[in-house]
């Protein structure tokens, strides 16, 4: 099968083409404009014989043929996605467009990674598939929360109106190796804060929470979703929920006891809990997380410590 990734250079889409290219069956393609992304994450594979990467932006057309395209293709951090605001929402609505319209001239399997953004700052908790949202459509945020609403929209509509075969994963916050030191989202931040020996900057008020899904299981998530049957949208995330005090406390006693944990101001719209129902995930794909906030914050531990030149001691 001949395998196209949007954002594969990417740390879930590099996650994702080291699972895809243990199948000696699969040839994988990845396009990256390399804006979070990197060939770092990428550079076991170059010159591999099943393995291409193209530096490509998703908002101009791409002619290739595919079987089943990934579409990751964009910032996902908020402080990237907010840099250049516009440029997201082109990335979203053009982009997944652009990867529609390649789907439907070679007959490609497509599938979106949403996000747990769709739903705003939720008035439901934990949130199923079936809750329409909370989302302010002319905040900071809405570049991303309404571009990928958008991005869904168009999946469905041309799955309605050209019979693609589509696939919506909706993630929730994910972590792992190759994040980028300066990703700018809380695990990251605390991760390299904690071993740089700069105090834990929690955003006020603290208690809002998040849950997170380690990467292995997340991209056992998105393969299953793309093989199954079900169009989705479906929750792929961990359901062990943390307020930001408690993941800094966390990462406080794993990582490094003598720091300390400032409060600093938070950003608009920053929603105040999200946790996702997995329900339909196990049963649809038989999928649920594997490993749990105190085993994966660990290992993320070792490749920032290499990464940073922070030996241990
Ligand atoms: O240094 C920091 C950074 C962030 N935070 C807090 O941590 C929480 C999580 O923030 P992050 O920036 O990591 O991520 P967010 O949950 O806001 O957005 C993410 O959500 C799901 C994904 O689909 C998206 O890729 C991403 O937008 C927020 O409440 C934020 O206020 C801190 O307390 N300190």
């Amino acid at each position: 099968m001949r395998i196209l990734i949007s954002g594969g250079a990417g740390f879930i889409g590099s996650h994702l083409v080291d699972k895809l290219m243990e199948n000696e069956k699969n040839e994988v393609v990845v396009a990256d404009n390399y804006f979070t992304g990197s060939k770092e994450n990428l550079k076991k594979w170059i010159g591999h014989p099943r393995f291409e990467l193209i530096r490509h932006d998703v908002t101009e057309p791409l002619l290739i043929e595919v079987d089943r395209i990934y579409h990751l293709a964009c910032p996902a951090s908020p402080i990237f996605y907010k840099y250049n605001p516009v440029k997201t929402i082109k990335t979203n609505v053009i982009g997944t467009l652009n990867m529609l319209g390649l789907a439907k001239r070679v007959g490609a399997r497509i599938l979106l990674t949403s996000t747990s953004e769709v739903y705003g700052d939720p008035l439901i908790h934990p949130q199923p598939e079936s809750y329409w949202g909370n989302v302010n459509p002319i905040g900071v945020r809405s570049c991303y929360d309404e571009g990928k609403r958008v991005a869904e929209t168009l999946m469905f509509d041309y799955h309605r109106q050209h019979g693609i075969e589509i696939r919506i994963a909706r993630i929730f916050n994910t972590y792992g190796p190759r994040m980028n030191i300066d990703d700018g989202r809380v695990v990251s931040n605390f991760i390299a804060q904690a071993l740089r020996g700069e105090a834990l900057t929690v955003q006020k008020p603290g208690t809002q929470t998040r849950s997170f899904c380690y990467v292995s299981d997340m991209v056992d998530g998105l393969i299953r979703l793309m093989e199954g049957n079900d169009t989705g949208p479906i929750n792929i995330g961990n359901p062990g929920e943390f307020t930001m005090v408690e993941l800094a406390e966390t990462v406080k006693e794993l990582i490094n006891p003598s720091i300390e944990i400032k409060m600093v101001e938070n950003t608009p719209d920053d929603p105040r809990q999200r946790k996702p129902d997995i329900s339909k995930a196990k049963e649809v794909l038989g999928w649920e997380p594997k490993v749990k906030l105190r085993e994966g914050l660990p290992l993320m531990e070792e490749d920032f410590r290499l990464r940073l030149n922070v030996p241990r001691n």
